[in-house]
C-alpha cells in the first residue's frame, strides 16, 4: 500500500497548502510513510504525477490524500482510466479545497453554509482514514466517448467523470466561464456566463439507454417513485428525446454541485444502483404556452428556466415542478413536469449540425467539443479497465 500526499496550491481560494502545512501532515507524522509529495504546478501535473507513479511503482493498493477542488480529482481519475495499464484500488482521502467540492459535500453534507469553512469539516474524510472508523465507498463513473461521426467505432477520444457529465445550458456555461477566467478570475465569472446564456437553446438528439439490470425509469412524483419509462420496452429499451433542450445534466457519486445547488436530490432520497446516473433534463417546448420555437418562446422562457434552476437552492424543489394549463409553473397539479427526471445506464447525445453550442460536452468541468457530424455516447460503469476507485467516508 502506498501513500501520496497532492494538493492544487491554486485551487478555489487558495488554501491547500495551509491545510496541508498546518493540518493533514502534522496529523500524518510520525505513523504514516508518505510515499510522494505533490504542490501541482499545472494544469494536468496531478494525473501525470499519479499514473507515472503507479506505472513505475506497479503498485496495486494506493491511497491518494487529495487537498483540491473536483477538478484536480477529474484529472488523476482521467489519466488512470486512459493508462489502461493502472489496475488495483486507489483510494482517495479528500479535503475540500476548491471552488465547488461537489463530491466531498455530497458526501458530507454540511449542516449550515458556515459549517464549509471550518476545518474540523473538512478534514472528516482524513479523519475516518486515520482512526480507522470509515469505509471506502466505491465510485461509479462515466466514460464519455466522443465518436467523430454516428457510425465510425474508432478510437474515439473518452473523457471520465465521477461528478458530472452534462451538455446545454451547463456545459455553454462552463466553456463561456473558461473564456471570462483571466478578465473574472473570481465565480462572477460563472454569473457572467450563465446571464450570456440565457436564451439559448440547444438542438439535439439525446438516446437514453437502459443499464443492465433495468429499463430507462423516469421519476414520477405522484408515486414518488422511479417507474419505466412508458417507451423503455423489453423488446426496445432505448429511449429518444428530441430537443430542443435547455438543461441535460446527469450525475454519478453526487447529488450536488455546490454545497447547496442538490441539482440531482434523487441520488441522496432513493440511492441508485451503482451503475446508473441521475440525469435532469428541462425541454422548453413541454411549455403549453410555448406553440413552437422563436424569439418570443425564447424570451418567455428565461425567467422560467431560471426559476426552475432556483429550485436546485431549495432543497431540490425543482424536480416536482408542473406546467399549469397556461404554461405557469406550479408546485402542483397534474400538468407536464417542467423536469424531467431519468435514472438510467447512460444517454447518447447528438447534436444538430447547424447548432454550434449543442456540440459542447461538459465532463466534470472539462469542456470537450463533439466534432462536426459526430456524437458523444456517455455509459456508467464501476470500474475503469481493472481499477476500482473509492473514497473514504462514512458510508457505503
Ligand atoms: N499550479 C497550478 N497553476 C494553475 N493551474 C493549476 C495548478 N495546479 C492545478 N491547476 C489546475 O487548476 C484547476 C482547478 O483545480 P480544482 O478543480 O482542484 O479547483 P477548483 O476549480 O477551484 O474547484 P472545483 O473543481 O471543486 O470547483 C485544475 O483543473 C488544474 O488543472
Amino acid at each position: 500500500m502506498s501513500l501520496l500526499v497532492i494538493y492544487n496550491p491554486v485551487a478555489g481560494s487558495g488554501s491547500a497548502k495551509l491545510l496541508i502545512d498546518e493540518h493533514i501532515l502534522p496529523a500524518l507524522q510520525p505513523d504514516h510513510i508518505i510515499d510522494g509529495i505533490l504542490s501541482t504546478e499545472r494544469a494536468g501535473h496531478a494525473g501525470t504525477f499519479v499514473a507515472e507513479y503507479a506505472r513505475d511503482h506497479s503498485t496495486h493498493n494506493l491511497t491518494i490524500i487529495l487537498a483540491s477542488g473536483d477538478g484536480t480529482l477529474h484529472e488523476i481519475i482521467d489519466s488512470l482510466s486512459s493508462a489502461k495499464a493502472t489496475h488495483g484500488r486507489v483510494s482517495f482521502v479528500l479535503v475540500p479545497a476548491g471552488t465547488a467540492n461537489a463530491l466531498y459535500s455530497s458526501l458530507f453534507p454540511p449542516a449550515s453554509q458556515e459549517m464549509i469553512d471550518d476545518v474540523a469539516y473538512k478534514l472528516q474524510s482524513l479523519r475516518l482514514y486515520l482512526n480507522g472508523k470509515g469505509t471506502v465507498r466505491s465510485l461509479t463513473y462515466s466514460l464519455t466517448e466522443f465518436f467523430p461521426n454516428p457510425t465510425t467505432q474508432v478510437n474515439p477520444r473518452v473523457a471520465s467523470s465521477c461528478v458530472v457529465t452534462s451538455t446545454s445550458l451547463h456545459a455553454s456555461i462552463l466553456y463561456d466561464s473558461e473564456l471570462l477566467r483571466k478578465e473574472i478570475p473570481g465565480i462572477e465569472r460563472f454569473k457572467v456566463a450563465a446571464h450570456k446564456n440565457g436564451k439559448r437553446w440547444y438542438h439535439a438528439t439525446a438516446r437514453l439507454l437502459p443499464c443492465s439490470s433495468s429499463a430507462v425509469q423516469i421519476w414520477d412524483p405522484a408515486s414518488h417513485s422511479f417507474v419505466d419509462h412508458p417507451e423503455s420496452t423489453k423488446v426496445s429499451p432505448v429511449v429518444e428525446f428530441k430537443g430542443p433542450f435547455i438543461y441535460f445534466l446527469s450525475t454519478v457519486n453526487v447529488d450536488r454541485l455546490e454545497t447547496e445547488f442538490i441539482i440531482t436530490p434523487l441520488a441522496q432520497e432513493v440511492p441508485p444502483a451503482s451503475n446508473t446516473c441521475d440525469i435532469v433534463i428541462v425541454r422548453p417546448l413541454r411549455d403549453p404556452s410555448i406553440g413552437e420555437e422563436g424569439e418570443t418562446g425564447r424570451e418567455q422562457f428565461v425567467e422560467k428556466i431560471w426559476g426552475v434552476m432556483g429550485g436546485a437552492y431549495k432543497r431540490g424543489l425543482h424536480i416536482d415542478l408542473r406546467y399549469d394549463h397556461n404554461g405557469h409553473i406550479v408546485n402542483d397539479g397534474d400538468g407536464a413536469l417542467v423536469v424531467e427526471y431519468i435514472r438510467c445506464g447512460g444517454w447518447e447525445w447528438i447534436p444538430d449540425d447547424e447548432d454550434k453550442r449543442a456540440n459542447l460536452v461538459c465532463a466534470d468541468g472539462e469542456v470537450l467539443e463533439i466534432e462536426h457530424g459526430g456524437k458523444a455516447v456517455s455509459r456508467v460503469c464501476d470500474a475503469i479497465s481493472n481499477l476500482a476507485l473509492g473514497v473514504y467516508c462514512d458510508k457505503e
